[in-house]
């Protein structure tokens, strides 16, 4: 990967979920590669990745296994974060599953259970990090939401509806954090061709629809999202809060 430097960034107390793999990886790298110092959490083991990255960029990004449904799990993971790295000033929540699922065969619980990964964590990250940032003079936070929820998509409703509800919970934060200089903004991918998704939901048919939809004919990589992360951390976008960055090869929805 090779983007413009941010020179404000390095340094940076950086914290992602889901950091390890997919987009994660490449926002990890990205932030390493900016000189930051970044801990990541996820549930599966991520050893080999930190010592690869370590040999690649000559930054170690320090690994806390973490699943984020449990916010108390969660918090000491921060803790832990900024006491190895100082307070957390750039915040990422990129962690997600876009599991599909039915409307007739869909409980309750599995619904709780989508939104516990999906949706919730956001508020309690930004609701840690905020006293941090604001005894720093400021942050940034970056919730990773998707254009999904507005091409009208079915089969992955709860995934949508939490993708929606970040934008709205990005907003709102915004308001209440504008006054400490934390921003709080969105990124909004298209459809982003990781390991993850070509092993389990990319059919030829599939990927063709969407080639016709995006005006720039490429399929979108994890690294083709990460210099709007960075754009959005540093203070590059200083002026920005409560906005969604759309990063999608321009996708056109025609009904
Ligand atoms: N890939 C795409 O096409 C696409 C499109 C739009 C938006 N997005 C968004 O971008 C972000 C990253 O997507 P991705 O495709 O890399 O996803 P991914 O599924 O490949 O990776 C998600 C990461 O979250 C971690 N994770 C999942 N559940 C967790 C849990 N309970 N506790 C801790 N960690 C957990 C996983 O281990 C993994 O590291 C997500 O927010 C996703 O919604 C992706």
């Amino acid at each position: 990967m090779n983007f413009a430097t941010f020179h404000d960034l390095a340094g940076q107390s950086v914290f992602v979920t889901g950091g390890g793999s997919g987009i994660g990886a490449a926002l990890t790298e990205g932030f390493l590669r900016q000189g930051c110092k970044v801990a990541f959490v996820q549930r599966s083991d991520a050893d080999e990745f930190v010592k690869e990255m370590a040999g690649a960029t000559g930054n170690r990004p320090l690994f806390l296994p973490c699943d984020i449904t449990d916010i108390a799990a969660l918090r000491a993971a921060m803790d832990t974060a900024a006491a190895e790295h100082g307070p957390i000033t750039v915040l990422v929540n990129n962690a997600a599953n876009d599991l599909r699922h039915g409307l007739e065969d869909y409980s309750p619980e599995e619904w709780d259970k989508a939104q516990d990964v999906n949706l919730r964590p956001h508020y309690f990250t930004i609701q840690k990090a905020a006293p941090g940032m604001r005894a720093a003079g400021g942050g940034a936070v970056i919730n990773y939401s998707s254009i999904s929820y507005m091409m009208g998509n079915g089969g992955y409703v709860s995934y949508a509806t939490a993708k929606a509800g970040i934008t709205g919970l990005t907003r709102g934060l915004a308001r209440e954090l504008g006054p400490d200089g934390i921003r709080v903004n969105a990124l909004m991918p298209g459809w982003v061709l990781t390991e993850k998704q070509m092993e389990m939901w990319a059919t030829a048919e599939d990927l063709a629809a969407m080639m016709d939809r995006q005006c720039l004919k490429t399929h979108l990589k994890p690294e083709d999202v990460v210099g709007g992360t960075l754009f959005l951390a540093s203070q590059a976008s200083r002026m920005m809060t409560g906005q969604a960055l759309v990063i999608d090869g321009g996708v056109v929805v025609t009904g």
